[in-house]
């Protein structure tokens, strides 16, 4: 579609430059009036003026050119991914979410190996949160029996029995990040309880998640068993099935962190690029704009 781009809009905003070692992109976000508050992804090149740097700082113009009807009391905020400060960018990103959340849960969903607990340990450390899975919960509950040996044992309906039971328990509880199993979106009962808290969905394509679970094995996933082949074609064709069952139920989630358009956006060209810290940050990212949506909503 033909981008539909107004008058430009010289803004000087002030960004550290200090260790960006690539050109800053990013995207452009117009804090409108309450009402019509959204990210508007717009055309952000950044003119490094040739000034003296003074703590680090250099001030430069930004030229943006996109089309907005009466922009009022505009303030520009981007984010400009600083590679080597992910740490201080996390730490930025948690202190913007933490008051927003207000000890609501965070419940991580996605396929088998989108990386929920790897990405829910990061974030319940940044947020002060404890982190919890379900199938370890699940586990405990069947008396430390694996989760291969209850599909095995007591199967499947048993085992989404327990998760359901888990979630229960869970959603009466405050400040904890979830990780949960691949498959509790499917049952509508176990949305009910994730919506006592925020629902982010990690989108990742199928040959990551099946390179990922190639190189840890699928003993501890019963529902990779069934396959032959080598690791990573046994792992692909079983993924492939199992999203296309499950179809849209992930998409449920209150936010999303989709690995494609973040590697697009960081200028990757493979997700497999992306680190842990990349997700979380956008993790939080997205989950503060949810939450930013959410009261607005709340608010109007
Ligand atoms: N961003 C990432 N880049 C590379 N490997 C990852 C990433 N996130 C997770 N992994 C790896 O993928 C595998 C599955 O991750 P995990 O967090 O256990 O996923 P899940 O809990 O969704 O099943 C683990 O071996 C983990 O180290
Ligand atoms: O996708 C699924 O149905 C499952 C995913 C697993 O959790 P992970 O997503 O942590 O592997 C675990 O709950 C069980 O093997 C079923």
């Amino acid at each position: 579609m033909e981008a539909n781009f107004g008058h430009l809009q010289h803004l000087s905003i002030r960004i550290d430059f200090g260790t960006v070692v690539r050109k800053p992109s990013g995207s452009v976000r117009f804090l409108q009036p309450i009402s019509d508050r959204q990210k508007l992804p717009g055309l952000v090149s950044a003119f490094q003026q040739p000034l003296r740097l003074s703590n680090r700082c250099r001030t430069v113009s930004v030229e943006t050119s996109c089309y907005r009807e009466n922009i009022s009391d505009l303030t520009l905020e981007t984010e400009i991914f600083h590679p080597f400060d992910k740490d201080l960018l996390l730490k930025n990103k948690s202190q913007e979410v933490r008051p927003l959340l207000n000890g609501r849960c965070i419940y991580l969903v996605g396929m088998m190996g989108s990386g929920k607990t790897t990405i829910g340990k990061i974030l319940a450390r940044e947020l002060g949160y404890t982190f919890s899975d379900s199938d370890t919960l699940v586990e405990q509950d069947v008396g430390g029996t694996s989760v291969a040996d209850i599909f095995k044992l007591h199967g499947e309906v048993f085992f989404r029995d327990k998760e359901t039971e888990v979630l229960k328990k869970l959603s009466l509880m405050h400040g904890f990040v979830i990780s949960t199993g691949g498959g509790i979106v499917v049952r509508p009962i176990n949305w009910k309880y994730m919506r006592n808290g925020i629902s982010i969905w990690l989108d990742v394509p199928l040959e990551a998640l099946a390179k990922r679970i190639a190189a840890v094995g699928t003993d501890s996933r019963p529902l990779l068993h069934h396959e032959s082949g080598n690791a990573y074609m046994k792992a692909f064709r079983r993924l492939s099935v199992l999203l296309e069952e499950r179809g849209d139920a992930y998409a449920n989630a209150n936010a999303k962190v989709c690995l494609g358009s973040l590697a697009d956006k960081l200028g990757l060209s493979d997700v497999c690029n992306l680190t842990p810290a990349d997700i979380a940050i956008e993790a939080l990212v997205q989950i503060r704009h949810f939450l930013e949506q959410k009261d607005d909503y709340a608010t109007t």
